[in-house]
């Protein structure tokens, strides 16, 4: 590939980390690879000029604006910060101020840069009016309800010298430890999990509902004042003010003059930040005369008078004391890494996936090595390296298992595919309890009266084998298993209720491999019953926009296997349904079909849910962001300027409500 072409590459996939990262708060790469992309990039800018683009990542900040909300403007454009990774660039930062500064004396004031999300908070005599986060930079997302329920933030401040009007600016937190609750309530409820606290706070602070927010304790600290008559004209001064008002400001807050002194910040700060009970990920360096500050200025996205020097990802060493194997729903089998705990980035971890065989080759582990593990964007920490100088005597290669740990089945290794798996998919226990797993989690049957524990209990005592025979438990049953009478009721009824739930989420309940919940969406509209689907044929799967030939295959292997086929007449027989309804029938066309929708504002003739249902009745996709390919907004009132100017640049039109109820009449 050319230097030019991986200019598009990088923006492109840098557009997309940043919409995981801030829209949907569910990163899919560690903060550090990002950087190092956006370096990569900037390097590469640098070096051909012509290329340039004002809406390259390089030049704006990743927006969070959330159309659930309303936008305001901010008064002062939010920015982010430069940032780097090494001692060499804070240096060269230090050397272009003083040069910009033309040799004029100036301090710097080092804290801590807190890894949470910039929240904007306006004071008009000494109350709290708004509380706007960072959005695009230029609009934010009004947020003040949500703002007012946590603690850490004074609605009405101390004394009597604070300015008229003025604007605090800081971030808001997710404590350790409520990040750690957080995460265990929500595994424990088969809800997707945080990657860090970062993107546990940013969920939170948009959520809809002020008093979830309350509950979920979270914290703020405050670093930065802008107005037009602050009490004086140094930034650290200034906070120490906003302390006596009230504001929690950064922990060590230090002002220096000279390169030596910031080093010394750093180092005392990267060991001694494991203590804080919330997540940091470097240190802030600013001027810290505000008049020196105008004087240097800004680039497009950040301040000239400030950098960030940001730690390098945490690395524990630890010691590996056993490889245990996962069976998945899918018969998948994944090796784990059980290694001595060890205490990393904020939490204790003492296990690591170690992906596939290839794995653990590509590290040759051993069974006794100590290996380096960080956390990377997701969940689960990853080992990068193993400390070889270290490796003990009797350390033993790891040998991959042949047979599946939880029936003995010799395991088979598909073409084209990293994993193992175990091809005993009807008789295999955990590939059974994770399908009926599947078929009681909330976006199939939302059989929400027994969990996953109660599946293993259920099993276990011989009550169920599959999905079907969830129908057939009776109170008796589940008393004759401990329950006392009241929850055993709950649990029948709840079974029962799931007899209501629309045919496209049976379908995907199912579990039928490689089909998701929108394949068995489309699928489902398409043939409208159970019958139609089972006699399929390859060509007619394939004939159904969004279904290519791998799951449509996976669809003909599912229903020519004997056992589904007995579910599948038992589940009818049980009363589920297997057939769109009337309804679903008859409001649905193909109006739409081939259309990504944006939907955007506030509406008159239907809720937001309506209009999405509608969307997709008509064949249509209702999207979340305006991209190249939307093919219209409909819009309401209010539509979000940041919206509405990028759907005018792309070109993308602009259908009001009216006009869109015709179009599908
Ligand atoms: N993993 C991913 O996929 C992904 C995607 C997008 C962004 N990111 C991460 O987010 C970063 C970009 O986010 P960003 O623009 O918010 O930059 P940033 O987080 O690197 O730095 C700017 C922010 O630091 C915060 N901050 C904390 N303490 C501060 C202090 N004492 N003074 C001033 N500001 C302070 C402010 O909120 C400010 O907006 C990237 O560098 C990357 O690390 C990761
Ligand atoms: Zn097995």
């Amino acid at each position: 590939m050319d230097e030019k072409q991986r200019i598009s590459e990088l923006r492109q996939q840098l557009h997309e980390h940043n919409y995981k990262y801030y829209v949907l708060n569910a990163p899919t790469i560690s903060d550090q690879a990002f950087d190092f992309m956006m370096h990569e990039l900037q390097d590469l800018e640098a070096k051909y000029p012509k290329m340039d683009d004002p809406n390259s990542p390089t030049k704006r900040v990743g927006s969070d604006l959330n159309s659930e909300f309303k936008q305001v403007a901010h008064k002062y454009p939010m920015l982010s910060l430069a940032n780097t990774y090494n001692e060499q660039d804070v240096e060269e930062w230090f050397e272009q101020v003083a040069r910009g500064l033309m040799g004029e004396e100036f301090e710097v004031c080092c804290e801590l840069k807190y890894d949470g999300l910039s929240i904007s908070l306006t004071y008009v005599d000494g109350q709290l009016v708004q509380g706007v986060t960072r959005g695009d930079g230029i609009h934010g997302d009004d947020v003040t309800e949500n703002v007012k329920t946590i603690r850490a933030i004074p609605l009405v401040l101390s004394g009597n010298d604070y300015p008229h009007e003025f604007e605090m600016r800081g971030e808001i937190l997710m404590p350790w430890k409520v990040f750690e609750q957080l995460n265990a309530e929500r595994e424990a409820n088969e809800e997707p999990l945080f990657a860090n606290p970062r993107n546990a706070a940013s969920g939170t602070l948009k959520s809809l509902n002020s008093r979830l927010v309350a509950s979920r304790h979270l914290d703020s600290y405050l670093y930065y004042m802008l107005g037009e008559q602050l009490p004086t004209d140094g930034h650290y001064e200034n906070m120490m003010k906003a302390k006596h008002w009230g504001f929690k400001i950064s922990a060590g807050m230090r002002k220096v003059k000279s390169l030596q002194q910031i080093y010394d910040f750093i180092k005392h700060w990267d060991t001694e930040r494991k203590n804080l009970p919330i997540a940091t990920d470097g240190i802030v360096l600013k001027v810290n005369s505000l008049r020196q500050q105008r004087a240097l200025g800004y680039t497009a996205k950040s301040p000239r008078w400030a950098i960030a020097y940001k730690f390098k990802a945490e690395r524990a060493c630890t010691k590996l004391v056993e490889v245990t194997y996962q069976v998945g729903r899918t018969g998948a089998v994944t090796p784990v890494a059980n290694m001595e705990p060890v205490k990393l980035a904020g939490t204790t971890v003492k296990r690591a996936t170690l992906n596939n065989a290839d794995f653990i080759k590509s590290f040759d582990l051993h069974v006794g090595d100590y290996v380096y593990v960080e956390k990377g964007g997701e969940i689960i920490p990853k080992i990068v390296g193993v400390a070889l100088d270290k490796r003990p005597a009797d350390a033993k290669p790891i040998s991959f298992i042949t047979h599946c740990p939880e029936c003995g089945t010799p395991l088979a290794r598909y073409e084209g595919e990293a994993a193992y798996y175990c091809p005993n998919d009807t008789a295999c226990p955990p590939q059974i309890k994770g399908r009926i797993e599947h078929f009681i989690a909330r976006k199939a049957m939302n059989i929400d009266s027994i969990g996953p524990e109660t599946v293993d209990d259920y099993y276990r005592r011989g009550l169920i084998h599959n999905a079907a025979d969830l129908y057939n438990i009776t109170v008796q049953d589940i008393n004759g298993a401990g329950n006392r009478e009241k929850s055993a009721l709950k649990i029948v009824r709840g079974i029962a209720s799931s007899k209501q739930v629309p045919f496209e989420r049976v379908v995907f309940a199912l579990g039928i491999r490689f089909v998701g919940e929108t394949s068995a969406r489309l699928i489902a509209r398409h043939f409208k019953n159970i019958d139609a689907l089972m006699e399929a044929s390859l060509q007619d799967l394939t004939e159904v926009e969004g279904v290519g030939e791998v799951i449509a295959k996976s669809v003909i292997a599912y229903f020519s296997n004997p056992i589904n086929k007995e579910i599948v007449a038992r589940l009818r027989n049980y009363g589920l349904q297997m057939a769109l309804s009337e309804e679903q029938q008859a409001g649905s066309s193909d109006k739409l079909t081939g259309k990504s929708i944006v939907i955007s504002g506030v509406f008159t003739h239907h809720s937001r849910d309506e209009y999405k249902a509608l969307i997709e009745q008509n064949g249509g996709k209702n999207v979340g962001s305006i991209s190249g390919k939307t093919s219209f907004v409909l819009a309401g009132d209010n539509m979000g300027p940041s919206k509405l100017e990028k759907a005018e640049r792309l070109g993308v039109p602009i259908i009001s409500e009216d006009d869109f109820l015709k179009m599908i009449e």
